[in-house]
């Protein structure tokens, strides 16, 4: 039996679960030691390995995490709001790292892992890669060298499968951006104009999103002056990039106290 962290991922079928299953049956830090899908999901009782298109691996897919997390140390969740909350809370119970990169989540949902964090790690952020989180400290940076005459628009643009608006990392990107100018994004974010909007509101941090195809993810924080503009960007072109901040992430977890955490601390940033 070795002794590698073993972990489970969640939403084991979708874009990113195959993808962090790829990755942690090659890597030689981690083990993986169950895969989760949704209730009444066709992979539910089947070979994870088999049900991907390859040879059987041996784990078997379930939807009962507390049967999956049981023997695990580390759990990799990307999959939606609801289902993370109820992961979150079991992970809580066994004392398991649980790295979070679903995104779509209400002020209410995040609230709701405080007291989870109580107990375990929490490493949340809704980009994992190592670009975007530095895009998110120089995007702090140029926010906190320019005044209100430059005005700061998110703008993204993803696949046509997903789901929430602005993006998560978009939402990164607007808080650090806040950040830097001492504001709060809750008290200046202005998104989905549409109709006789009247002009920009001085201060605002806006967001604009784009969906179509198979865009994987794309970011720029645009700086609007008089005469000039700064355009900050971040191209994502394989989600490999996601899945490998997320499996760092579970390493680091294993020997930190309880707790949330982002991206930026398991980096260093
Ligand atoms: N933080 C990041 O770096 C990052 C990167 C990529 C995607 N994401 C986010 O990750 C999430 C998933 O993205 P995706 O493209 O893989 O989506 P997807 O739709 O391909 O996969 C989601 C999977 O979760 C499963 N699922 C839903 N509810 C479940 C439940 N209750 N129990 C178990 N499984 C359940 C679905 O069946 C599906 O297989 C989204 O919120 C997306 O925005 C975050
Ligand atoms: O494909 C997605 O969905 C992505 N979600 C994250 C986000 O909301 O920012 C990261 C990029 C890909």
């Amino acid at each position: 039996m070795s002794d590698l962290p073993g972990i489970v991922v969640t939403g084991a079928s979708g874009r990113m679960g195959q993808m962090l299953i790829r990755l942690i049956q090659d890597s030689d830090s981690a083990r993986l030691v169950g895969a989760i899908e949704r209730e009444g999901h066709a992979w539910i009782g089947r070979d994870l390995g088999e049900e991907m298109g390859g040879a059987a691996n041996g784990v078997i897919v379930t939807a009962d995490p507390l049967e999956a997390f049981a023997g695990a140390q580390a759990v990799i969740d990307f999959t939606a709001p609801e289902a993370t909350l109820a992961f979150a809370k079991i992970a809580a119970q066994a004392r398991l790292t649980h790295v979070i990169g679903t995104t779509g989540m209400s002020a209410d949902h995040i609230a709701a892992l405080a007291p989870c964090a109580r107990h375990a790690v929490i490493v949340r952020a809704g980009n994992m890669s190592l670009g975007v989180n530095l895009l998110t400290q120089l995007t702090k940076k140029v926010a906190a060298a320019l005044d209100t005459d430059w005005d700061i628009e998110v703008i993204e643009a993803h696949h046509n499968k997903k789901v929430d608006a602005p993006s998560g990392t978009a939402l990164m990107l607007g808080e650090a951006a806040a950040q830097g100018r001492g504001i709060t994004l809750a008290d200046n974010r202005e998104s989905g104009r549409d109709g006789i909007t009247g002009a920009r509101a001085k201060g605002a941090i806006g967001f604009s999103a784009i969906r179509g195809g198979d865009i994987v993810g794309e970011h720029d924080v645009l700086f609007a002056g008089q005469g000039e503009r700064i355009v900050l960007r971040h191209v994502a072109t394989d989600r490999a990039i996601f899945a490998r901040g997320a499996l760092k992430a579970a390493l680091w977890g294993q020997d930190k106290a309880p707790g949330e955490y982002d991206m930026l601390d398991v980096l260093g940033l």
